[in-house]
């Protein structure tokens, strides 16, 4: 039973639980996968909303902030017991030793089979919970007592699957609008696409403003990620152009039905000149942050000016956005798309514009060089054919070859390595070799 010495911690203000938190979370967050603010000390914390979800488990929006750095805003929910039980040692974030909850025991509550489970069950039922809005599709009944598991594994967000039948992802970094992917599954499944699971439920805040928060999904059971698939294949030193080919195909069907779904822009006739002005910005801003990057960056100016000229290849549309390995299943042998979010890394609006779809080819290309660089000596061959394999599966399902353009491709794949880049920095500092050998190599082909 949960006791505290004055009141019951669902009925604490912002200000109060942030007296309890502060220092807690100042030190776990940095700590968490997903936290992007990695190697910059958190010199501004804010608790924006807090809501019980039940008692003694606070949905919280904290905003974070680094000293000249743009504020993050991320959804933690959190459990508050006095004492913590054996099977939940390892969610123990700490003891607060100030405020309202001081002597009290806070824990990660997503490792708490009962929250994750009162939390599908609000999901199975619409409606409002403080500023926390909750909504399903209407067709979709989602039975109860699905038993829940937290899904291990290197994510941006928090995922829960429910009795092998749904995925619930938790977004942590969350942002101002409505979240492609939730928006992008929603519109693709309304288009009879059958590449990618659909919304079956989600829930957002009115406060501080509305965010998407969370989006329930039907769970591909046998499902094996691409990465997984390639890393297997390079072990076996097998070929992988099959299933490249397969994938170049699914992300073709893809970006059509994003066409039909979303419509397409019109010709941009500047469109060259603002990609590679937008592919530069990118370039020097990702510099200052990261200082192996600047010896290349003149040499890779000059190759993005070579685009200038030549336009975008195909009209803008809207695309995934982030397309990797990690982001397709293969599942009774087709392969499905998701994770519709864009790169983390962007802000929302730029993730929902629409962009070129050459930019989830060179995405899907970089992540077969990723795939090989695990292994001594780098498989070149591997990736040369995979990438072959992928474009020209890519044309069967498209009007558009993206090897028509190698200029083009070959600026995207330094737009993509520069990001990674960035990435790696912010939250994998280990694996910044992989896309600088990559960026050493395509600033000597420029
Ligand atoms: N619908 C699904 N069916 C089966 N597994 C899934 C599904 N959606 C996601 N996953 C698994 O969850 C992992 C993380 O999902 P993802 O959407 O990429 O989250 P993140 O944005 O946190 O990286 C995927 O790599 C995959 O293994
Ligand atoms: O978490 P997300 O899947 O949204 O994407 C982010 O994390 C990815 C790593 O987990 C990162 O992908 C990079 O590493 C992959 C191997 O782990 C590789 O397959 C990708 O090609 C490479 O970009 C992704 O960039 C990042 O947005």
């Amino acid at each position: 039973m949960l006791k505290t010495a004055s009141q019951s911690p669902s009925s604490l203000s912002p200000p109060q639980v942030l007296t309890s938190l502060a220092a807690l979370l100042r030190e776990w967050l940095p700590k968490q996968r997903w936290f992007a603010g990695k190697g910059r000390p958190v010199t501004d914390l804010e608790v924006l909303s807090t809501t019980a979800l039940h008692p003694g488990c606070l949905h919280l929006l904290i905003r974070t902030g680094h000293s000249g750095q743009p504020d993050d805003c991320y959804q933690l929910i959190l459990g508050v017991r006095e004492n913590l039980p054996l099977r939940l040692q390892h969610a123990f974030i700490g003891r607060p030793d100030a405020g309202p909850l001081a002597g009290l025991t806070v824990y990660d509550a997503l490792l708490d089979p009962r929250s994750a489970t009162l939390l599908l069950e609000r999901l199975r039922t619409p409606g409002a919970m403080g500023p926390l809005r909750f909504e399903r599709d209407a067709q979709t009944v989602v039975p109860e007592g699905l038993e829940p598991r937290l899904l291990e594994g290197e994510q941006s967000n928090t995922s829960l699957v429910y009795g092998d039948s749904y995925i619930l992802k938790l977004f942590r970094r969350v942002h101002q609008g409505i979240n492609p992917d939730l928006e992008v599954p929603r519109a693709l499944a309304r288009g009879g696409c059958a590449r990618v699971p659909a919304a079956v439920a989600w829930f957002w805040t009115t406060e501080p403003r509305k965010m998407t928060l969370g989006v329930l999904q039907p769970f591909l059971r046998e499902a094996t990620d691409g990465w997984t698939l390639a890393l297997q294949s390079l072990a076996a030193g097998e070929d992988f152009s099959d299933e490249a080919y397969e994938l170049g195909r699914a992300t073709a069907e893809v970006h059509l039905a994003l066409t039909r779904a979303f419509g397409v822009e019109p010709l941009d006739p500047h469109g060259g000149v603002r990609l590679a002005a937008a592919m530069t910005s990118r370039l020097e801003s990702a510099a200052d942050q990261v200082a192996d990057l600047v010896p290349y960056v003149s040499r890779l100016k000059s190759a993005y000016g070579a685009v200038a000229a030549r336009g975008t290849g195909r009209q803008a549309q809207r695309i995934h956005g982030d397309l990797h390995l990690g982001q397709v299943l293969r599942a009774n042998d087709r392969w499905f798309v998701i994770d519709f979010e864009g790169e983390p890394a962007r802000p929302l609006a730029e993730r929902r514009h629409p962009q070129a779809p050459v930019r989830d080819v060179a995405g899907m290309l970089r992540s077969f060089d990723y795939a090989a660089y695990t292994r001594r000596p780098r498989r070149a061959q591997w990736v040369e054919r995979c990438r072959e394999a992928y474009c020209a599966g890519y044309a069967a399902e498209s009007p558009w070859d993206p090897r028509a353009d190698a200029e083009l491709l070959r600026a995207y794949e330094t737009d993509r390595a520069v990001y990674e880049a960035l990435y790696e920095t912010r939250h994998r500092p280990d694996w910044l070799p992989v896309p600088m050998a990559a960026i050493a190599r395509l600033a000597e082909e420029s």
